[in-house]
């Protein structure tokens, strides 16, 4: 049960208490019927999400390109990937072979899971999780960050089909291996047609590794917000992954940074798509070429959202460099050498500082 409104948002140290060290998340705040946002969650003026800068479509498809699978030996299908990989660092995709019932099953086990007690979630936050790869939180990085996220999330680094069985929560471990299983051609399809471009002509073994060799699935909520237009769902950021299959549902709020590094495009919800986002992986073994683009979400005071990302990326022992065949023609490498894990811990220590990342591996 949740405690009385007065005892948790009078003094800040007691939301803090409740959201995170008693694991209610914004949620446990969300379901009270908090009148105003605690003053933790209050953003910067500049990283607020208003109408200003926000580029006005009502034609989905518009800018962030619309891919149809269907035919995805057709030669078009790969140039319309790349071609969008190069510019946008974003696309959707239609008819992707990922069938539309395990999709809505996995976004069913979400709100399953987030709607569990919170005696029932703590059990896998940072202090009492049985595993180091399952993890439930809220904000980004709570201890780093001067205004907090509205978002909790639980977040699942797949090691085996064993420790998942063992560790990952009951409310939704069977849907998400499910996706994460049914989504495994589509990410290699897509691989395979983004190496062409690069003049790696095959996917073998060992570039197969190197490119999806981890998983991380985090389930995002975020959940009805007193006062989204003062906070956000997510801050600027970008993913620090190779590449990421991204299931939204079809409340909408994910804005991604414009071609003119200015604006914020919406990324509109398209009924059984699935969104892909080139990450910082790929954008350092390209060279650049493909564009891991800085995003973020708005918090929404009507409706609770959920997203399941799947995050595929290279292993933690992986070291991440500019790939040969992209230097092959004397291109000069931009970025150096990184440990994977090294890049991810890095991304992990601070709060989000949109495209900022990225230069722990500048050459
Ligand atoms: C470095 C990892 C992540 C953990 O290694 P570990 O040895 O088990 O280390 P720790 O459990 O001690 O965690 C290291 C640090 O990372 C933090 N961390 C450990 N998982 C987590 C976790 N899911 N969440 C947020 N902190 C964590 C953790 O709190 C800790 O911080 P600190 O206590 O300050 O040292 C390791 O698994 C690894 O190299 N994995 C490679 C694959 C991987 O996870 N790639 C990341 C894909 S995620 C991505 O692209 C975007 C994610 C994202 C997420 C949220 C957003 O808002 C936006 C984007
Ligand atoms: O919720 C979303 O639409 C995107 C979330 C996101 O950017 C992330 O989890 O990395
Ligand atoms: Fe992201």
């Amino acid at each position: 049960m949740a405690p009385p409104v007065a005892q948790t948002i009078t003094d800040p140290s007691s939301v803090t208490d409740f959201v995170i060290s008693k694991s209610h998340g914004v949620r446990g705040l969300s379901e009270m019927g908090l009148k105003a946002l605690p003053k933790q969650y209050i953003q910067p003026l500049e990283e607020r999400i208003t109408t200003m800068n926000v580029v006005a479509t009502t034609n989905p498809g518009e800018y962030i390109p619309i891919i149809d699978m269907s035919n995805s030996d057709d030669p078009k299908v790969a140039e319309a990937i790349c071609n969008a990989a190069e510019k946008w660092g974003f696309f959707q995709l239609v008819n992707h072979g990922v069938p539309i019932e395990v999709l809505e099953n996995v976004k069913e086990a979400t709100h399953r899971f987030f709607e569990l007690p919170a005696e029932k979630k703590t059990k896998y936050s940072v202090e009492h999780s049985a595993s180091k790869n399952v993890r439930f939180g809220t904000s980004f990085s709570p201890h780093a960050e001067k205004a907090l996220e509205w978002k909790d999330w639980l977040s699942l680094f797949y090691v085996s089909e064993d420790e998942a069985s063992a560790f990952w929560p009951p409310a939704c471990k069977a849907e998400v291996l499910e996706y994460m299983k049914k989504t495994d051609i589509l990410t290699k399809q897509i691989l395979e047609m983004l190496m062409k471009r690069l003049n790696v002509k095959e996917l073998d073994q060992e570039k197969e590794h190197l490119l999806m060799g981890s998983k991380r699935i985090n389930l995002n909520c975020y959940p009805v917000c007193p006062n989204p237009e003062l906070t956000v769902g997510v801050g600027r950021h970008s993913d620090v992954s190779t590449l990421t299959i991204l299931l939204q549902d079809h409340i909408g709020g994910l804005y991604i940074r414009g071609t003119d590094k200015k604006s914020w495009v919406h990324v509109p919800p398209v009924k059984g798509s699935l969104v892909i986002n080139i990450g910082d992986a790929l954008q350092i073994m390209s060279n650049g070429r493909y564009k891991s683009i800085e995003h973020r979400v708005a918090a929404n005071g009507c409706k609770n959202r959920i997203s399941v990302p799947i995050f595929v990326n290279p292993r933690p022992s992986d070291l991440i460099v500019p790939l040969p065949e992209v230097l092959a023609s004397g291109e000069k490498a931009v970025y150096k050498q990184v440990l994977y894990s090294d890049y991810v811990k890095h991304f992990f220590r601070k709060a989000h500082d949109g495209k900022g990342t990225i230069d722990f591996a500048k050459a």
